[in-house]
């Protein structure tokens, strides 16, 4: 059912730049979680922080009562095993087919025979939809097959946690959706804790049950995604509604005179809240509360025609055509 990953205080900086600082969340077991900030604000490093590739500076990152911000190499070693992670190219070895590449965890880190190898590579080489690719090499397929079989190597060693570093990065918005739709299919099929980095809005509107954005060296927010998707807080809002207005700029946050010269009141009103995306089966997903639950739980009045369940469109459309206004679910 996937482990918590709990996150107190991280400070992370590289000789004067600060890259983040006193970052705290938790990555609720089993759910999917989504980190979003404009480029160079250490989502990366944050993701590298989590697996303890990097060494914060200060604080803790605590996975069933081990702090991999302090631990020992050894524990570190052990605990990474609960860990997938599919990196942004799929980083395959370029040298070797699908196959190698899925089973290379496997010979690495177990002592299972090769007909065990087989078993587990082709369940996963199925899970992502890559039967029949499995004798090819990385240069041969697309970048959508590659990152399906960074997916399936994530997956081989049966983790816990997986990581997503930019999952749609240079997918066209079909294998977007695609790619979307079989993080949510694998998260109600392994029922392991996600977290996946992305700069796509869609993405973050519809697949997680909870959304982080970093900006100006902190965590503006991490919640539930209908507390970050009814925020009026201007980082947040102006994030996820892809707006120019606010403090977000070209390079990083805009300075008081620029903020000045705005006129705030050309804000658009907020887009409705879009439905999760279900698993392919339509069954509820393994933590889902009811669409809602969360606004009205905290008094929080949804924009106009959330929640709207409408049958004709994609779900992974809905955000850009929203539907029109009305009562919120
Ligand atoms: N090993 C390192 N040594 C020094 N600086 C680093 C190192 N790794 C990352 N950085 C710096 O940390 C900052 C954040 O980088 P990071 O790649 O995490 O950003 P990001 O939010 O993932 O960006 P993007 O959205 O563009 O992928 C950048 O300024 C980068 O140059």
């Amino acid at each position: 059912m996937g482990v918590e990953v709990r996150v107190e205080g991280l400070t992370k900086s590289f000789g004067k730049q600060t890259i983040w600082r006193d970052v705290s969340l938790t990555l609720p077991a089993g759910e999917i979680s989504v980190m979003l900030g404009p480029s160079g604000t250490g989502k990366s490093v944050f993701l590298k922080a989590l697996i303890g590739l990097l060494k914060p500076d200060e604080g803790h990152v605590l996975i069933e009562g081990t702090d991999i911000a302090t631990c020992s190499e050894r524990d570190l070693y052990e605990i990474r095993k609960l860990f997938g992670v599919l990196f942004q190219d799929g980083a395959m070895f370029g040298s070797m087919t699908l196959f190698d590449n899925v089973a290379f965890p496997l010979r690495e880190h177990t002592r299972k025979s090769e007909t065990e190898i087989r078993e587990i590579v082709m369940e996963k080489m199925t899970m992502v939809g890559l039967v029949g690719a499995e004798g090819k090499l990385p240069a041969e397929i697309s970048g959508g097959m590659r990152k399906r079989a960074g997916l399936a190597r994530a997956l081989v060693l049966e983790p816990e946690i997986v990581l997503f570093d930019e999952p749609d990065s240079g997918l066209d918005p079909v294998r977007t959706a695609f790619i979307n739709q079989l993080i949510v299919d694998l998260n109600a099929q392994i029922e392991a804790t996600f977290l996946i980095v992305t700069h796509d809005i869609n993405t973050a509107r519809t697949v997680p049950d909870n959304i982080g954005l970093l900006f100006h060296r902190h965590l503006a927010m991490f919640g539930p995604r209908e507390m970050l998707l009814s925020s009026e807080e201007p980082a947040v809002r102006q994030f996820l509604n892809a707006q120019t207005v606010g403090p977000i700029g070209m390079s990083e946050e805009k300075d008081a005179d620029e903020l000045a010269l705005e006129d705030h009141s050309t804000l658009p009103p907020l887009p409705p809240i879009p439905l999760q995306l279900l698993p392919t089966d339509r069954r509820p997903r393994p933590t889902q509360a009811p669409p809602g639950a969360w606004c009205a739980a905290n008094g929080v009045v949804p924009p106009p025609g959330s929640f709207r369940d409408d049958p004709v469109t994609p779900h992974s459309m809905r955000v850009q055509n929203p539907v029109s206004s009305g009562g919120a679910a």
